[in-house]
């Protein structure tokens, strides 16, 4: 018996220590990597066709916040599919979805030992512990049965943390749906994250949820504020009702009035029929009203009455219409000072934040770089049909430099871009890996603090060369409108003028663009 007694111990004193779940589940792992003597291990929940990354040992850090779709991983499958171990053999023509992820090891993991252990729950698969050791021999001197002890082990544990956090409620894999119009499947989205301070406001979030409250979601561009007012939307009472989203932003100032409210047939030349506005549409369910710092002051005024009241007049109709809507509206600006420079109502700033919920900016949250980074590497993975996609030590060290003044926008697009050119530099071993000049701002990223707008345009033309035109184009007009921006102090309004561009436009290139 190569485990003796006090190893399975060790083990279950381990998972019995007075810890939160997330260290119970490391201190797990780093035992288990002892004691097996492993160059790898991961612990993964199971959960819709997905295994989720509870603790890794040994794994390159961002596989935290990868997820894990079965039929993309045939190994995974097949220890979801086993009931029982699994002992791959280590010339397996299975791709193991670590491949490249094992720190300092070359991309080629084709031969070594892999084991998976499911993990059960009253018969129903409730996660995987997958060890992995460079050695193809090195598992040979433990029997099946003592695996399953540690499996049996590990399931107790997952199974019981997984009721803790069912009873709590904890938020730290808060997913949201989202309906996608014309009876397209739903998707879900989970928030990623899992720094202490974001933790806090997903738990702000279920707790104003559950009210009849305004919500206020302030936060700088990218950051997640949309997610999050799905999000409250989607803990609330009224999420069995429409989420209507408006841009106030992108509100052409002839129809502002009539998107809102609706009008009448005849309000106006062109109103050739009834309609009705996005409160109506919103009836009885949420109105998110995104961008809330850029609504024209006569609008303010309209919204402010119907907060008030309840009741709205559509444009060109006398009678009033009672509505019952709540509000959730977001800004990057601060509505203080717009308040304070008379370009925000005071008295709608008021009952507009009641509860006013902060998403703190990226690069206060440094531990969740590497999850998100870890998430989107995977996302993009399937989207590029890459087998392996890996981001190296590097990059990732590079990514946790940078300020993020995009946030988690520029973080998406910035592992898409650079996704795609290290597909384009090739496929090495069955491998492609993402490198620290596959990412915009490597050659300028000592200058941590400088912000984007303070990035020259003639500078950054002369780094072009290896880009397509489109591409190219696409930098250039990202970075001619963030300087403008710069100098009107984020002003989108002000920007659309500036670039003789109609606001709507402006909003509809920006998004494109990853700047909004
Ligand atoms: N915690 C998160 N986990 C996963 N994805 C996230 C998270 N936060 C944001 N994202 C993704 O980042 C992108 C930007 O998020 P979102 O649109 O919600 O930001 P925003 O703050 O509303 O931006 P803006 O102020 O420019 O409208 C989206 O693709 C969103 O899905």
């Amino acid at each position: 018996m190569a485990l003796s007694q006090t190893d399975l111990t060790r083990i279950a004193l381990d998972i019995t220590a007075n810890l939160s779940n997330r260290d119970r589940f490391s201190r797990l792992l780093t035992t288990l990597r002892e004691t097996l003597d492993c160059d790898a291990a991961a612990l993964l929940s199971f959960q819709g066709h997905q295994f989720t990354p509870l603790a890794i040992d040994g794994l390159s850090a961002d596989v935290l916040g990868r997820r894990f779709i079965v039929n993309e991983h045939p190994r995974l499958e097949a220890i979801a599919r086993a009931g029982d171990i699994v002992r791959f053999p280590a010339d397996s023509i299975l791709p193991d979805p670590y491949d490249g992820l094992i720190p300092n090891v070359d991309g080629d993991l084709k031969v070594h030992a892999c084991i998976g252990l499911p993990l059960f729950a009253n018969e129903q698969l409730i996660g995987a512990l997958t060890i992995d050791a460079l050695d193809p021999n090195k598992f040979d001197q433990f029997s099946n049965n003592e695996l399953r002890s540690i499996s049996a082990i590990t399931a107790a544990s997952l199974n019981n943390a997984l009721l803790i956090d069912k009873l709590e409620k904890q938020a730290n894999n808060f997913t949201i749906t989202s309906s996608k119009p014309s009876g397209q499947l739903d998707t879900a989205t989970e928030i990623i994250g899992q720094d202490d301070a974001f933790l806090a406001l997903l738990n702000e979030v279920d707790v104003v949820a559950a009210t009849e409250l305004n919500v206020l979601i302030l936060g700088e561009t990218g950051t997640g504020k949309e997610l999050i007012a799905k999000a409250v939307h989607q803990h609330s009472p009224r999420a069995h009702k429409s989420l209507v989203y408006l841009n106030c932003a992108a509100l052409a100032e002839s129809v502002a009035e009539s998107e809102l409210f609706g009008h009448v047939k005849g309000a106006f030349t062109g109103a050739i029929s009834h309609r009705s506005g996005k409160f109506e549409v919103a009836d009885k369910g949420t109105l998110f009203l995104d961008e809330i710092g850029e609504l024209p002051l006569n609008l303010q005024a309209k919204l402010l009455r119907v907060l008030q009241y309840g009741d709205l007049q559509k444009v060109g109709d006398d009678r009033s219409l009672k509505v019952d809507v709540r509000i959730i509206a977001a800004t990057n600006k601060d509505l203080k000072s717009e308040v304070l420079a008379g370009r925000f109502r005071a008295d709608l700033y008021h009952r507009l934040s009641v509860f006013p919920v902060v998403v703190p900016p990226l690069r206060e949250r440094p531990q969740d770089i590497h999850l998100l980074a870890g998430f989107f590497v995977e996302r993009y993975r399937q989207q590029l049909q890459l087998s392996h996609l890996g981001l190296d030590t590097a990059a990732l060290s590079l990514l946790k430099q940078y300020d993020w003044p995009g946030n988690i926008r520029e973080l998406e697009h910035a592992i898409h871009r650079a996704a795609v050119l290290a597909r384009s530099a090739g496929v090495h071993n069955g491998m492609c890996m993402i490198q620290p000049q596959h990412f915009e701002f490597a050659s300028h990223h000592d200058e941590k603090a400088l912000p984007h707008k303070a990035i020259g345009i003639k500078q950054s033309v002369t780094s072009l060369p290896q880009m397509n035109l489109r591409d190219a184009t696409d930098q250039f007009q990202r970075q001619f409108i963030e300087q403008v921006l710069a100098q009107t102090e984020s002003n989108w309004a002000a920007t659309a003028r500036s670039l003789q561009l109609d606001s709507g436009n402006l909003h509809r290139l920006a998004k494109r663009l990853g700047l909004k």
